[in-house]
């Protein structure tokens, strides 16, 4: 269908000068799948850093943002600032930042439409808990998510979604390839009656959650996912792997 394969590696708050040049040399080294569309979520303080040691191929992302240009915000940072140091996307509504730092649907909105809007692509989260799951409510739980995000965009083509079931992150306990394709291909449905036939079939979604090069491939393989969001993994060499799952 046309959808480039696209990877992210999401650090979260890991890393150092001595981890980022290690790990700079291994993504450097690759090969990394010129079909796939990689991306790095850096800690903000080190993304000028990181973007200076990366190959130019490899994107670099911020982790949050806050929703307007400046002011009086103490310990937030503008999209035009992570665009400075050298950063085109930001992750942005990251069941971390739902769950700890209590970020609301529409926060993560004012966010993502403020982050389009300067300019910086966005790798938009979604995903339900164990408890939601076990209710029935994934879907319901995901369809909201998602209408909040769609609410302000106009123009799809900087947006990708990263669907991570929050049971999975961190947990080791991955989903399955069919449990993570039905969720994808009900997403993909949901585009198609809620936004357009268009942006249904040129979405990517990102499957997150403990992937590993154990089991990308067979996740790689289903026809609705189109790429990763990897934590613990993407500080390892087998990042690699996951990248090059598709091949
Ligand atoms: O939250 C994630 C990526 O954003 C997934 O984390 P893990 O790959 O460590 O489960």
């Amino acid at each position: 269908m046309g959808r480039k394969f696209c990877v992210g590696g999401n650090w979260k708050m890991n890393g150092s000068k001595d981890s980022i040049t290690e790990l700079a040399k291994i993504l450097s080294a690759g090969p990394l799948d010129p079909n796939t569309e990689v991306v790095v979520g850096c800690p903000s303080v080190y993304i000028s850093f990181a973007r200076g040691l990366l190959p130019s191929s490899i994107g670099v992302a911020g982790q949050n943002c806050y929703k307007v240009k400046s002011g009086a915000f103490t310990g937030e940072i503008a999209p035009s600032m992570l665009k400075d140091v050298g950063a085109d996307w930001v992750i942005l509504g990251h069941s971390e930042r739902r769950a700890i730092f209590g970020e609301s649907d529409e926060l993560i909105a004012d966010k993502v439409e403020f982050a389009l809007s300067e300019g910086l692509k966005v790798i938009a989260c979604i995903g339900e808990t164990l408890q939601e799951r076990e209710a029935g409510q994934t879907e319901a739980v995901c369809f909201r998510q998602t209408k909040a995000i769609a609410s302000v965009v106009k123009d799809w083509s900087n947006v990708v979604i990263a669907y991570e079931p929050v049971w999975a992150i961190g947990t080791g306990k991955t989903a399955t390839p069919a449990q993570a394709q039905e969720v994808h291909a009900a997403l993909r449905k949901w585009f198609a009656e809620n936004v357009s036939q268009a942006v249904s079939d040129s979405i990517r979604i990102q499957y997150g959650g403990s992937v590993t090069a154990a089991n990308a491939r067979e996740l790689a393989s289903q026809p609705d996912i189109d790429g990763f969001l990897v934590g613990g993994a993407s500080l390892k060499p087998e990042f690699v792997q996951i990248v090059n799952a598709r091949q």
